[in-house]
């Protein structure tokens, strides 16, 4: 499991790791990190250029100290410090190194390093620091620790940043790495390990070897319906598609039996590609709403009475609250669930962990918010990130699929919260698999979730 913590959470465990360690320690296992990492960037040392933005605190130390490392192996380091005060121990190692302070001179760097600000930084830059910035645009940059400027702690941008091309951080993930808009500031990420001992995190990110645990799989004495029935009540006479590509979701193998409930027109057209879905009868989830037109509040009424698991999606959602404590997952885009929290669509975009956190609390359900960084929440706040994932994927039909696919894992038996980040995860593998073969359109993301199911669930 990748593991994204809050500062505070960073802050404690340094704490208490530095009253075991010699003094500078743990700066100098995290610039050890950063520089390596940086000369992996570099490819080479000998005669390249590396300019440091250097700020007031512990980042800017990391920086220097790397600085230093760098100078040593024949990298030409120049360190530019934006504020009045630096750290004084990374200076006098960068100096000593024969590295340059000031100004840089003229001509082209090979790296800007950014050690601006880190997790001590308020969201935004200084004019000097965007200055700097716009001196050396276009340079690829390393970040240490964050991208500076970003809100580190929610992912939330506000101001003038960095845009990085990789960025190294120490110790654990912070959430700013997984959750978008700063997450794609970001780059590459390096993690360094410096020894903290962390408890619990607020944000985490489900990896291949989590999601081929939490894969449900025939028992040797497996029976079709003891792994469970997943109904399907999706499209219309008009979106006959939608119910097609939800059940080509629900039918990736995960559940024992696939139900379709809907149009006539549309059953006929499931039943041609599909000969194993069955008609209407008990399940142990439904999947709700994807192109149910003006019937998904009945479809959504008739699925909450049956009191199994629900996945409610698309035209649904309007009628979430039907499903509201529920074992259920909503989910909406970032459009969906600005009607659901009666709020603009670019507040969603703005505060991606927090508007899906108020929608769990709200709804008293999982709600996972689709988006490139996919992000999935619980009521109680806990909340996963996808990770996993092609822009491909922003295609028509994507999010049937990934509805009945979560329906299909709820059947199985998975929690709503596993189900959805499990589902999502899958999703996005898929759909990175198929899209090696060139453009995808949403039926493919379907038809390449066997090969992937079959390497993960392979020891
Ligand atoms: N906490 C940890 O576990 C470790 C921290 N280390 C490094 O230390 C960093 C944290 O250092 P600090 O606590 O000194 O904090 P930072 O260096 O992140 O920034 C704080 C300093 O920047 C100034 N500042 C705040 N917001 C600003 C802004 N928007 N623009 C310009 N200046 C701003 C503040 O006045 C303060 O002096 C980490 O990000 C990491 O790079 C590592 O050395 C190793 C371990
Ligand atoms: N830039 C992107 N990168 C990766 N995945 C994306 C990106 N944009 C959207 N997606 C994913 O594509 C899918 C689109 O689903 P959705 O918005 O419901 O479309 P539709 O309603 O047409 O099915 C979601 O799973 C979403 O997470
Ligand atoms: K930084």
């Amino acid at each position: 499991m990748l593991r994204a913590h809050a500062v505070e959470q960073v802050r404690a465990a340094e704490a208490e790791l530095l009253a075991r360690l010699p003094e500078g320690a743990l700066m100098q296992r995290a610039a050890a990190g950063l520089a390596y990492a940086v000369l992996d960037f570099l490819g080479s040392a000998y005669g390249r250029r590396v300019l440091l933005l250097v700020g007031s605190g512990d980042n800017g130390g990391d920086a220097l100290y790397a600085g230093a490392t760098l100078a040593r192996r024949g990298v030409q380091v120049e360190a530019w410090l934006l504020s009045s005060s630096a750290h004084e121990g990374g200076v006098a190692a960068l100096r000593g190194a024969g590295g340059r302070i000031g100004r840089p001179a003229p001509g082209a760097f090979d790296v800007v390093v950014d050690g601006i600000v880190g997790i001590g930084g308020r969201p935004g830059l200084r004019p000097d620091a965007v200055a700097a910035l716009a001196h050396v645009a276009g340079t690829p940059v390393v970040a240490v620790d964050t991208p500076s400027g970003v809100d580190v702690d929610t992912g939330e941008i506000s101001g003038p940043h960095v845009s990085a091309d990789v960025t190294v951080t120490f110790g654990t993930h912070k959430v700013c790495h997984l959750v978008d808009p700063a997450a794609q500031a970001c780059g590459a990420i390096h993690l360094v390990d410096i020894g903290l001992t962390l408890p619990e995190p607020p944000v985490e990110a489900l990896q291949a070897a989590d999601v081929a645990a939490l894969l449900p799989r025939p028992s040797l004495d497996a029976q079709k319906y003891a792994r469970g029935v997943v109904g399907v009540r999706a499209g219309s006479a008009t979106y006959t598609g939608a119910a097609l590509l939800s059940v080509s979701g629900a039918a990736c193998g995960l559940a024992g039996m696939v139900r379709y409930d809907g149009a006539p027109e549309a059953a006929a057209m499931v039943r041609a590609a599909h000969p194993e879905v069955v008609g209407p009868g008990r399940v142990q989830a439904w999947v709700v709403g994807s192109g149910s037109d003006d019937g998904a509040e009945d479809a959504l009424r008739r699925s909450v009475a049956d009191g199994v698991p629900l996945v409610v999606d698309a035209d649904a959602l309007a009628h979430a609250g039907l499903a509201r404590g529920r074992p259920a997952v909503l989910t909406p885009h970032a459009g969906e669930l600005a009607r659901m929290l009666g709020v603009e669509r670019a507040d969603v975009e703005a505060r991606w962990l927090d508007h899906a956190r108020l929608a769990a609390r709200q709804y008293d359900a999982v709600v996972l918010l689709k988006g490139r960084h996919t992000v999935i929440a619980r009521p109680d706040g806990h909340a996963r990130v996808t990770t996993a994932g092609t822009p491909w994927l922003a295609t028509a039909g994507a999010g049937d699929v990934l509805g009945g696919l979560i329906g299909a894992l709820l059947a199985a038996g998975l929690t709503p919260y596993d189900a959805a980040s499990v589902g999502s995860w899958l999703h996005g593998a898929a759909a990175t698999l198929a899209a090696r073969r060139g453009p995808i359109v949403a039926s493919d993301v379907a038809r390449s979730l066997p090969a992937l199911l079959g390497a993960l669930a392979t020891p």
